[in-house]
């Protein structure tokens, strides 16, 4: 069996960064090294500080203290990266379509393209290519078509293995991963490429949770279990209303529920809606995919996990506004949390950006706090919106890094990501420096109501009445 010894990563974002740093620390005798296009982003992984690296996750500045300059390296040269390397990951990003042919639903595969053609155009000799990325079902056939052309006779072998980490435990997640995914050629060559891979992972992850099937059945799980994941966070938040009209708690209903151990208990905290740069994305892209195929009952039923997840940002949202006597013009709105999940700097479709742009197109004054996400990334979220202009945004918004000065003289604190700091602040003190009467409205259930209600805060939980 091929024993790899270089690999290379295109991409080097929240996917690339943690994935490949990992397999550097379990694979000593394997250099691996990372490339983008994007030089801030190189230079920001090749930082002396390591607290300047672009990703923050729990973990990952100390493996790559252990690996960089080792046999773990960033560089802006792909070609030479793409050349150096006997297996080569693409793990770019692939965001929903926002021009043309599936605009709002299908893929954007521009980026995955653009590597390809890097690849054939730069490859002299045989290489094993990883699709790391999400991708529509079928991709690897474009993929090879691209290769396949370059008319050098190097021959590639396409492997699918996605990624299923989760940001904020993705170093955790890499290590003891549920299982790893390999698809690839049902033909010798593919076999042996599936080992090879196979081979690398097989370093720290127990041989019997490293599945391998053909490509097309890897593509699909991935956008499958991200569609799965996602209908349980919809399916509980649908929940989560009901509960509010009927003095039934969610925490309770998803307690007794998960204790089926055919349901099962995760993923189903009731929250202020799912964000993040990929159950939307995936899911709209599954959506496209069934309806490509005439499949439109099949469409329609994933596109509800959606419609659910956008009805759960705007509930809370009008119910600010009406329980603060049906307007916040003028009024000021602190927001703790604006990262989609706690333990990441990643705000990609978070629902605090939707909450705001809701409460400013009423005029509200918000004033952000969050321990981890920069001002410019806050503001840059708001723009792309397009709702308003961005001296509007930055004239409504407030950013700050106190989270007691977010507070001070403000009508009510929304919590939008459940960061474990919120949980251990002085509440009382909070209590005191606030207009009265002062509303809390926690959309993530970190907050007790009974001590929220005894400090004399009007308090709103999801998915509870009182
Ligand atoms: N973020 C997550 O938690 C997960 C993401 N994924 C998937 O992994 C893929 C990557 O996602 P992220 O790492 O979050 O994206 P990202 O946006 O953080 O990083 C992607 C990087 O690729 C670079 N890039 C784009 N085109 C390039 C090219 N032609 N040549 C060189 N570099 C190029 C960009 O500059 C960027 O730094 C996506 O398909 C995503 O769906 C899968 C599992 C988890
Ligand atoms: O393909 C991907 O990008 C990844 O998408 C998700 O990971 P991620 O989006 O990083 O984070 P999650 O923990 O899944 O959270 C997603 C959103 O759902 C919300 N959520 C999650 C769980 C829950 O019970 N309730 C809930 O509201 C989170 O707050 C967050 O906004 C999947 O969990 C990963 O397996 C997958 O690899």
């Amino acid at each position: 069996m091929k024993k790899i010894t270089k690999i290379c990563c295109i991409g080097a974002g929240y996917v690339g960064g943690p994935t490949m740093s990992v397999i550097a620390l379990k694979c000593p005798e394997i250099q691996v090294t990372v490339v983008d296009l994007n030089e801030k982003r190189i230079a920001q992984w090749n930082d002396e500080d390591l607290d300047k690296l672009p990703i923050y996750e729990p973990g990952l500045k100390e493996i790559v203290a252990q690996t960089r300059g080792k046999n773990l390296f960033f560089s802006s040269d792909v070609d030479k990266g793409i050349d150096e390397a006997e297996m080569i990951f693409i793990s770019v990003n692939t965001p929903t379509k926002t021009y043309g042919k599936g605009k709002g639903q299908a893929a954007d595969l521009k980026n995955i393209e653009l590597c390809a053609r890097n690849i054939a155009r730069v490859a002299k000799e045989d290489k094993i290519v990883v699709e790391k990325s999400t991708l529509p079902v079928r991709t690897a056939e474009a993929l090879k078509s691209i290769l396949d052309n370059t008319g050098k006779g190097v021959k590639f072998e396409i492997l699918s293995n996605p990624e299923f980490l989760a940001e904020g435990t993705a170093i955790e997640d890499l290590l003891n991963a549920d299982r790893v995914l390999i698809g690839g050629d049902e033909t010798a060559a593919g076999q042996a490429a599936k080992d090879a891979l196979s081979w690398v992972y097989e370093h720290w992850i127990p041989k019997d949770r490293v599945l391998q099937t053909n490509v097309w059945s890897s593509e699909l799980s991935k956008l499958v279990a991200n569609a799965f994941l996602a209908q349980r966070v919809s399916s509980i938040n649908s929940i989560s209303a009901l509960c509010e009209k009927t003095d039934a708690n969610v925490a309770e209903v998803s307690r007794a529920i998960g204790f089926d151990s055919r349901i099962g208990s995760k993923f189903l905290n009731s929250s202020v809606g799912f964000g993040g740069s990929c159950f939307q994305k995936d899911i709209l892209n599954l959506v496209y995919i069934a309806k490509s195929f005439g499949l439109t009952e099949v469409a329609d039923y994933w596109e509800q996990v959606i419609i659910m997840n956008d009805y759960q940002k705007r509930r809370f949202a009008d119910n600010i506004v009406s329980t603060l006597y049906n307007t916040v013009s003028g009024k000021k709105i602190a927001f703790y949390g604006w990262a989609f999940k706690k333990d990441t700097n990643d705000t990609r479709e978070s629902a605090a950006i939707y909450i705001a742009d809701a409460l400013l197109d009423e005029m509200a004054q918000v004033v952000v706090y969050d321990p981890k996400v920069k001002e410019e990334t806050i503001y840059n979220d708001l723009d792309y919106l397009g709702t308003r202009s961005p001296e509007e945004n930055r004239r409504l918004l407030k950013v700050v890094s106190d989270p007691m000065e977010a507070a001070e003289q403000s009508h009510a604190i929304a919590i939008l990501t459940e960061w474990d700091e919120f949980k251990t602040y002085d509440w009382q003190k909070i209590h005191e420096i606030m207009l009265k009467p002062a509303f809390v409205f926690d959309g993530r259930r970190i907050l007790e109501n009974e001590k929220m209600e005894k400090l004399g805060f009007k308090f709103y939980k999801i998915g509870q009445s009182h």
